[in-house]
Parts: C-alpha cells; sequence; structure tokens
C-alpha cells in the first residue's frame, strides 16, 4: 500500500481470560484511508473481536495500532473513541431518550453548546434521511428496525469521526430495506469518505459495500484480502472457494461492463425483435446481459444505444471469455506478488 494507512493493525493478538486459544492471533492488517474493508467469516473467528482491538473497547494481549500514523496502543481509550464512530446489529439506542438526545450523546460527551448540537443532531438526522422535525422528539420504541438503524448511524457519525467501524450494521434488516440502507450509506460515503470497517457473515453484503474484502479463517487469519473482483476471480484457497460459495464466477460478471465488449453485429433479419426488446445499454453490467438472456431463452441480449436503437449483442462467449479475462489478470497479479514483482 502507498499511502500511509489510517489503520494499521500490527501482529495484534487477543486471549480472553481464561481461554486456552487466542480469539485473535497476530493478525495484521492496513486500512487505507476512505476505504470500506469488509471483514467476512465464519461465526466466532473473531471478526467483532478485531473491531473492538481497533477502538480498544477490548485490550490486545500483545501487538500495536496504529491510527493516523500514531501508535495508540497505549492512548487512552475514551479519547480514541471519539475519533471512531461504532454501529452494532441491535443497535442499542438508549430507550428513554429521544431521537435527538441518542443522536447527541457524542457532541454532548464532548461539551459542545446546545445550539450547535441541535443543528448538528438536524443536519446527522438528514444526513441519513431522516426528516427531524418528523422524527427527532420519538422515542426509539416508535420506529422501524430499518429507521432505528438509520439512527445509529447518524449517532455513529457525531462528531464527525474519521473511522466508522460497523458490526453487522444492517443484519437484522428485511432484505428489501436491508438493500435500501445499503445504498443509502455507499450513497452517503461517496460523500463522506469515512476509513470504514465492516464486518457482515453475508458475502453478496461484502462484495457490494467492500472496497476490500478480508476473508478470516479461525482467530482472524487472513486468508485472503483484496478487491471484491479479484476474489472472486481467483479465490486463493479451498476455505475462500467454499466461503464465498456456488455462483462465484457469475457474481464477477457483475463488475464488467457492457460498454467495454466487442459488441456482436446485428444482422438485418433480427432487427424487428431486436428493437422490441432490450433493456441492456452500454451502462449494464455483463450480469445484467445474463439475467436478459435468461429471460428472453435467447442465448444473447440486445444491447441498446442512447436512442433506443439497437447497437449489437452480447452473446454468451462475451460472458465466458470475461471471466476467464478476469480470472488471467487476477492469476498473473498473485504470480507477481509471489514473486515480489509490480503486483507486491
Ligand atoms: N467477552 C468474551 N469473553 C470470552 N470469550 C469471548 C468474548 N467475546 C468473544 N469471545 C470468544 O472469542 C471468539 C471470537 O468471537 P467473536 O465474537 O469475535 O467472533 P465473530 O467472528 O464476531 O462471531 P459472530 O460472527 O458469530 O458474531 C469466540 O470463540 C468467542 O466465543
Amino acid at each position: 500500500m502507498t499511502v500511509e494507512p489510517m489503520i494499521r493493525l500490527d501482529r495484534v493478538s487477543k486471549t480472553y481470560a481464561g481461554a486456552g486459544t487466542p480469539a485473535v492471533a497476530e493478525l495484521s492488517l492496513d486500512i487505507a484511508p476512505g476505504e470500506i474493508i469488509v471483514l467476512v467469516g465464519p461465526s466466532g473467528c473473531g471478526k467483532s473481536t478485531t473491531l473492538r482491538l481497533i477502538n480498544r473497547m477490548i485490550e490486545p494481549t500483545s501487538g500495536r495500532i496504529h491510527i493516523g500514523g500514531d501508535d495508540v496502543t497505549d492512548v487512552s481509550p475514551d479519547q480514541l473513541r471519539r475519533r471512531i464512530g461504532y454501529v452494532i446489529q441491535q443497535i442499542g439506542l438508549f430507550p428513554h431518550q429521544t431521537i435527538a438526545e441518542n443522536v447527541a450523546t457524542v457532541p454532548r460527551m464532548l461539551r459542545w453548546d446546545r445550539k450547535r448540537i441541535s443543528a448538528r443532531v438536524d443536519e446527522l438526522l438528514d444526513m441519513v434521511g431522516l426528516d427531524p422535525r418528523l422524527y427527532g422528539n420519538r422515542y426509539p420504541k416508535e420506529l422501524s428496525g430499518g429507521q432505528a438503524q438509520r439512527v445509529g448511524v447518524a449517532r455513529a457519525l457525531g462528531a464527525d469521526p474519521s473511522i466508522m467501524l460497523m458490526d453487522e450494521p444492517f443484519g437484522a434488516i428485511d432484505p428489501i430495506t436491508r438493500e435500501n440502507l445499503q445504498n443509502e450509506f455507499l450513497r452517503l460515503q461517496d460523500e463522506l469518505r469515512k476509513t470504514i470497517v465492516f464486518v457482515t457473515h453475508d458475502i453478496d453484503e461484502a462484495v457490494k459495500m467492500g472496497d476490500r474484502i478480508a476473508i478470516l479463517g479461525k482467530q482472524s487469519v487472513i486468508h485472503q484480502a483484496d478487491t471484491p473482483e479479484r476474489i472472486l476471480a481467483f479465490p486463493v484457497d479451498e476455505f475462500v472457494r467454499s466461503f464465498i460459495g456456488s455462483g462465484t464466477a457469475m457474481r464477477g460478471l457483475a463488475f464488467e461492463k457492457v460498454g467495454d465488449l466487442d459488441l456482436a453485429p446485428i444482422n438485418g433479419e433480427h432487427d424487428g425483435g431486436a428493437s422490441s426488446s432490450g433493456s441492456i445499454t452500454t451502462e449494464s453490467t455483463l450480469y445484467d446481459a445474463l439475467e436478459e438472456m435468461l429471460r428472453t431463452a435467447s442465448g444473447k441480449a440486445v444491447v441498446v444505444d442512447d436512442d433506443g436503437a439497437p447497437a449489437g449483442y452480447v452473446e454468451l462467449s462475451h460472458l465466458s471469455s470475461a471471466l476467464r479475462t478476469a480470472r488471467d489478470e487476477a492469476r498473473l497479479h498473485y504470480e507477481q506478488l509471489a514473486a515480489g514483482g509490480p503486483g507486491a
């Protein structure tokens, strides 16, 4: 990594009192400023422990933690936590405080004046898509699960921390609300550019949210830490392959754009049918094209240009060749890494 990492874990270990083996063993990981890194792995592999080590809710048994270039292993955890927002699944809003009071938690701890706190609370609720006038005076039990989760995000952003730790933040939410929250959060992150460590069980969520994904095995041992594209194209071992599961190859199609293909020409005889179907544009992904092929059961998908006129076909051979190229590029990257070459 060429930029100075925002978070550096340097051989960090944690053995809980009374436990025979460490929950986290010698974990080293650099996290760049502004990136979302997603930690995924089986239950009990130490994901939550790793998050809590970063904000020192628990103390490492050994190793060092650096934030923004400073070794924070020994600074006061209170100070540290103001620089780090924390969102958890069972959101833990204070039930007897209003939404506005909940969101004001950190600014109040920092002893901001009343006016500044109130302006910040309004701004934060707006940011997460809740109208402060409608929701500010409600109590947590008067919110849906999705709304409560938004409040959790707003509260974590209270003092504009540079780092957010998110432990299965959308885990207990129905799939549709969950997808909305994911999309809104990604949009928000486009503006805020926080450094985010995000824990999930769900590989699809990891692929969607992560700039990088770290696949962890027992004791938070990193099996593979890389972009979602490369992990899907080239799982480095059997553990990663089985963790990401079936349908892996197809998921990789979501990273390729139709516009990057050399489309098959449309012959005159197909024009009529071609122009009548086709929601696929040059901005669509190859995954969209595959869905279109399956939907029309034709083995090809018509691509339309900006004026809605047919521009060409995506064929199955495009898809297999795109996947092959992604796999070959990823393999080359890892070969170069192993050889200490340019990928290293
Ligand atoms: N406070 C604690 N005291 C003792 N052991 C703990 C404590 N918290 C976690 N552990 C143990 O440490 C290991 C890692 O737990 P952790 O919660 O970090 O895993 P996880 O990957 O987040 O799991 P999950 O996905 O199920 O939430 C487990 O074996 C767990 O039982």
